[in-house]
């Protein structure tokens, strides 16, 4: 099979990597100096540095080049480029299946990716996503990692989970796209939190409490919107927040630990030279959350801290000051 691949960053250098061999993979970058640069090297030194770039994989900054021919679009920009990348692969080549491996929700909208899919290309398009605990560097390694491709298609699933699964990349399929991408887009807060927790000096038992009360706040959310609760204790989510809360190749996590430093999220977003989707998702899950009346006080105080001025000490005094309840 032909795979494109849109987003040279982290993770999409790394599944071109894991997809390419038992398929032909062209890893599209929009930046044409990125692409000199990768062709030069065959190593992505910004995003991905000491994994070597084999020649089989194709190396483009001409989207046509890449999307055209393919039998499958992955889009792994960040969530901020998802839909003008569904909407110029639209343009180009109608009709292709897609999977998206990018987590958040819509700055702006707070729109789940697959929502803003279906506003891009309808509800009946051949699409689904490719989510769970996966950090780049260690697939990129060939190291072992289970992942979930989620998609309310069954068509799609039984045409493309065989293609996509590998012996070290191993793919369950999932029906709930709701749940899965709720997982993927809120672990990514509760990862900020635990860094925060970490990195103020809070115990192992403090970050037992917030993985767990933020499982129950994921759950809900995703429950409200139509997800299943079984999802949520799978790979997209506990799998992903029990990875992206403690480890500290996480992003995320790492935006949190500095942040208890008392570093200013400008800096900290330079420093990391990554992006770190919890920082837009904590504003728009708040607010979605309080649009459907679900209580989320873990998102709604990382919200506060990274939006609303709050420092770390009172977003931890707001909610060690929180009424006892049930479980
Ligand atoms: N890294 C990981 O371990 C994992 C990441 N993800 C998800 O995958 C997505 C991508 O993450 P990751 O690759 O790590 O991010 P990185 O920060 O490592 O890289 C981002 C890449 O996307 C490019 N880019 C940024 N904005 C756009 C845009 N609007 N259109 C096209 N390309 C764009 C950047 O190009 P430029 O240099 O030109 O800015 C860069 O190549 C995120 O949603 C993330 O949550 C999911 C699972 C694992
Ligand atoms: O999604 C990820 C792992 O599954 C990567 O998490 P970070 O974006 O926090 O690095």
């Amino acid at each position: 099979m032909r795979i494109a691949v849109l987003g040279a960053g982290a993770w999409g250098t790394a599944l071109a990597l894991a997809f390419d061999g038992p398929h032909q993979v062209s890893l599209w970058a929009r930046n044409p100096a990125h692409v000199d640069d990768l062709r030069a090297q065959r190593e992505n030194t910004r995003y991905l540095p000491g994994v070597r770039l084999p020649d089989s994989l194709t190396l483009t900054s001409v989207l046509a080049e890449a999307a055209c021919g393919a039998d499958l679009h992955l889009v792994v920009t960040p969530l901020s480029g998802l839909r003008a990348a569904v909407r110029e692969l639209r343009r180009l080549q109608p009709g292709t299946p897609l999977v998206w491996a990018c987590k958040g929700l819509e700055a702006g909208s707070g729109r789940l990716p697959h929502e803003i899919v279906a506003e891009e290309l309808g509800s009946d398009a051949p699409c689904g996503v490719l989510t769970g605990p996966s950090f780049a560097a260690e697939v990129a390694r060939g190291q072992p990692t289970a992942i979930t491709l989620a998609s309310t298609h069954d068509a799609f699933i039984d045409r493309w989970l065989p293609e996509l699964h590998q012996p070290l990349l191993r793919v369950y399929a999932n029906t709930d796209l709701v749940g899965a991408e709720i997982g993927g887009a809120i672990k990514n807060v509760m990862a900020i939190a635990a860094g925060v927790s970490d990195g103020l000096g809070f115990g192992l038992n403090a970050r037992a409490a917030l993985i767990t009360r933020g499982l129950a706040e994921i759950a809900r959310l995703a429950v409200a919107l139509g997800g299943r609760p079984e999802t949520l204790m799978g790979l997209a989510g506990m799998g992903d927040l029990i990875l992206t809360c403690t480890g500290d190749l996480s992003r995320n996590r790492r935006v949190g630990l500095a942040l208890a430093q008392g570093k200013t999220l400008d800096d900290i977003l330079r420093e990391l030279g990554h992006v770190a989707e919890g920082v837009s998702t904590a504003r728009e899950v708040a607010a979605l959350a309080a649009r459907h009346g679900v209580e989320m006080p873990l998102c709604e105080a990382v919200d506060a801290l990274l939006h609303q001025g709050l420092s770390a000490g009172q977003a931890v005094d707001r909610l060690l000051a929180r009424d006892p309840k049930h479980e």
